[in-house]
């Protein structure tokens, strides 16, 4: 009998939530607080990992499984599973080597890397780490059109396949432990993709803006006060370059889609409704994450898993249509591409894969995941990620009924 177990295994740590507890007891509070919470109640995070149980998969069997082929194309390359590391913020909070570790074990293990922004490691570093394995970089389209601008190039030279355009943070939520911890990125670390000419002076004014509360740091438009108003603008900080109220459709999508040219992909990350999918569509934009930013945005806004559906149906596979949130499992792979993703990302179980043991450990959520997933497709008798459809799933409502898709 073929027997999942016959990959090497960290005896101490089996699954993803076995991962999540180890990295907790090794973060700082700061970084652990900054990593792991929500917006608002943390509702929204919740409900991203519980859409999840309300599905059941529906297990096919007496067919061959004996060969069983995970692999999934993205941006012509050949992924080892259907899924990526979406971007995250600053992972030398995590780990010394950083974005460094990260890419090495996307590259060793064939999974495609998201770099943040914001990310502690540069683009060109992240690049030459990876390889051949495909990179994307996750966009905040800043305000100063000149920094983007410069960025784009720089990433279209370090051979990036598609930028992310994260849309669903025109405004920063609020995260209420990081405003609590007063969170700020330690003095030797740097947000290090800022243009060359202005990182000195812009490092500066992020290390003194980050020393503020986060409610009285500013945004773009200003900076919300205590109660969430906005308040007057101020200079250009840290936090103006992330949350930038003024992007549109009409705008940036097209300035956007002409600086990247015709070698890299525009997709927007942060899709949760039809009407949005159409207008991306719309746009000439090549493809879309539904996400909610891991609940860290709009909290009291979908899960992404109950978003998807719509999604998927009004895209009608015109473009590749991705997901992300509360992705734990294997089965949670399976569970949404079975709702139609073509695609998932993960967010912070890379995060405590790096807290853990660095490049190892992402290696270890890597595999712990891909692992769990082969085996789910195996056990519901598919053998190919097209084979993958809402045939395979049931809904349970609360009452526990359950319903065919
Ligand atoms: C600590 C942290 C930092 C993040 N930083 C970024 C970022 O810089 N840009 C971005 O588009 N998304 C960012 N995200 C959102 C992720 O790309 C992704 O959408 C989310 O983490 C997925 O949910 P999951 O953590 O439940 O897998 C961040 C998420 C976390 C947890
Ligand atoms: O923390 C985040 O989720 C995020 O996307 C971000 C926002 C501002 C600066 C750095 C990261």
């Amino acid at each position: 009998m073929a027997n999942a177990s016959t990959t090497p295994h960290d005896l101490n740590c089996l699954t993803i939530d076995e991962l999540e507890a180890h990295a907790a007891k090794i973060m700082d509070k700061q970084t652990r607080d900054y990593y792991n919470e929500g917006a608002d109640s943390g509702s929204t995070l919740r409900e991203n990992l519980d859409a999840f149980k309300k599905y059941r998969i529906r297990p096919r069997v007496l067919r061959d499984v004996s060969r069983i082929d995970t692999s999934a194309n993205i941006f012509g390359h050949k992924n080892s599973i259907p899924l990526g590391v979406a971007p995250t913020a600053m992972q030398c909070l995590a780990h010394e080597e950083g974005e460094l570790a990260t890419a090495r074990a996307c590259k060793k293990m064939n999974v495609v890397m998201g770099l943040s922004s914001f990310a502690t490691t540069t683009l060109e570093d992240v690049a030459e780490a990876s390889g051949d394995n495909p990179n994307v970089l996750q966009l905040y389209l800043f305000e100063s059109r000149d920094h983007s601008r410069k960025l784009i190039q720089r990433a279209k030279k370090a051979g990036y396949k598609a930028v992310f355009l994260t849309v669903d943070t025109p405004i920063l939520g609020r995260r209420n432990l990081e405003i609590r911890n007063q969170f700020k990125l330690p003095k030797h670390f740097k947000i290090a993709n800022f243009a060359q000419d202005e990182a000195e002076k812009e490092g500066e004014r992020q290390q003194e803006e980050q020393a503020r509360p986060q409610a009285q740091r500013r945004s773009s438009a200003g900076y919300l006060d205590g109660d969430n108003r906005v308040q007057p603008s101020g200079p250009i900080t840290f936090h103006t370059h992330a949350a930038n109220p003024t992007l549109s459709w009409e705008t940036d999508i097209e300035w956007l889609k002409k600086e990247c040219g015709p070698n890299m992909q525009v997709w927007v990350k942060g899709i949760a409704t039809a009407e949005d999918a159409l207008l991306a569509i719309e746009h000439g934009v090549d493809g879309i994450v539904v996400s909610n930013h891991g609940g860290r945005q709009l909290n009291g806004a979908m899960a992404t898993l109950d978003a998807l559906p719509d999604v998927v149906a009004a895209v009608q596979k015109r473009i590749p249509v991705h997901v992300d949130g509360g992705i734990r499992h294997g089965t949670d792979v399976f569970k949404a591409l079975a709702l139609g993703a073509d695609f998932v990302w993960i967010g912070r179980p890379v995060l405590w894969g790096l807290a853990y043991k660095g490049q190892e450990g992402v290696e270890l959520c890597l595999r712990l995941l891909a692992d769990e997933f082969k085996l789910c497709m195996g056990l519901a008798g598919t053998i190919k990620i097209k084979d993958i459809s809402k045939d395979y799933l049931v809904k349970m409502d609360r009452s526990g009924f359950v319903s065919r898709l």
